[in-house]
């Protein structure tokens, strides 16, 4: 693979955004900013054998995804996504048509949101594949939904269902079966390209006070980082969860996958009591599925409460880590 050949392929011909003055082929990128905007950064690496099998993600899939989870962190901030920069380290194995075709899937999903390519890195390695992306967006100044918004009285809200990209990685990894065919594409789908929730976060932007996270490591590691953020208590209802209609049927503890099973890339949120009927009518509007999920507590504590039938459990901070 020639280093120098590949960056040339990858190039775009041309940009979205007239603010960027240099693009790909100097020693960095440079772009002007707007006035009366706040610029979102973010980045998240995605390694062979952690985040992915290659063995079961096509080129496309995993490039796909390398972008859809940092759209989706522009997103839990209520931004829209504009520029990404790739960094790639290839084990020998990977030929130049497979990294080309990750870069055709990014840039399908990028022209989805009128992104721009306008840089990254290639190097070897004798370790595995990883992809490092880093998305830069933008948000109108004092507008954006941190963890820290959440207050009592405030409704707990998700976008989308639960449980199911968790699913579709247990389907994959042969840990659970169905013989219902098209329920497994299904997942496996939601687990390869989950689609990352800018309109919600857009939507979300718009109100007073909107904590918000995506929900990468599961809901219930996510819930406890609003709660922390805040320094408030949050009661969930177990029945309230979206989830998939036959993801019960799939295995007896599929709730785990709902509560800790995570890489949905959905939204949670809090909103103020107040606001909570026009949001989710403006969200009816624009066809964003939001479903109430509890509401923040008057408690002192700072925890996450799960509630199903008479029962009021902690909800653990418990779901993907790394180094465990
Ligand atoms: N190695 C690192 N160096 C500096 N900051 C980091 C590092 N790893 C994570 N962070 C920061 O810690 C925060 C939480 O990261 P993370 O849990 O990965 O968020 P997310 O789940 O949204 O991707 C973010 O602000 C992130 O930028
Ligand atoms: C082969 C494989 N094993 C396990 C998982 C599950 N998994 C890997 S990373 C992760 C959490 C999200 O990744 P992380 O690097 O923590 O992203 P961030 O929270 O920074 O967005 C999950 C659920 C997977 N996707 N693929
Ligand atoms: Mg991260
Ligand atoms: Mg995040
Ligand atoms: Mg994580």
């Amino acid at each position: 693979m020639d280093e120098f050949e590949l960056i040339k392929k990858i190039t775009p011909s041309s940009l979205s955004h007239r603010e960027v003055e240099i693009g790909i082929g100097d020693d960095a990128a440079v772009y002007e900013s707007k006035a009366g905007y706040e610029e979102i950064v973010c980045v998240d690496t995605m390694v062979d054998g952690v985040h992915f099998l290659s063995s079961h993600s096509s080129p496309g899939d995993i490039g796909y995804k390398a972008l859809a989870v940092n759209i989706s962190d522009i997103a839990a901030m209520g931004g829209y996504p504009k520029f990404y920069l790739v960094s790639l380290a290839i084990p020998s194995g990977w030929n130049e048509s497979a990294i080309e075709t990750m870069y055709e899937e990014m840039n399908k999903l990028a022209k989805l949101y009128k992104m721009d390519l306008i840089g990254g890195d290639t190097v070897s390695t004798n370790g595995p594949l990883v992809i490092t992306v880093t998305v830069i967006g933008e948000i109108e100044k004092g507008k954006v939904c941190l963890r820290s918004h959440a207050q009592p009285g405030d409704v707990v809200f998700v976008t989308g269902e639960l449980g199911s990209s968790s699913a579709g990685l247990a389907l994959l990894l042969e840990k659970i079966s169905t013989k219902d065919e098209g329920l497994a594409q299904y997942l496996i789908e939601r687990h390869k390209r989950p689609k990352p929730q800018i309109e919600a976060g857009l939507i979300c932007s718009h109100y007073e006070r909107v904590a918000l996270n995506d929900i990468s490591d599961g809901l219930a590691n996510e819930l406890n980082e609003i709660a922390v953020a805040s320094r408030v208590s949050i009661d969930i209802y177990q029945n309230m969860i979206p989830k998939h209609a036959e993801l019960h049927k799939l295995h007896t503890e599929w709730e785990k996958f709902v509560l800790f099973g995570g890489e949905d890339f959905e939204l949670v949120g809090t909103i103020s009591s107040q606001d909570w009927e026009r949001f989710a009518q403006e969200c009816a509007d624009h066809q964003v599925s939001v479903t109430q999920i509890g509401q923040v507590s008057q408690e002192s504590d700072i925890k996450v409460f799960l509630l199903s039938g008479q029962n009021r459990v902690p909800l653990e901070k418990k779901g993907y880590q790394h180094f465990k």
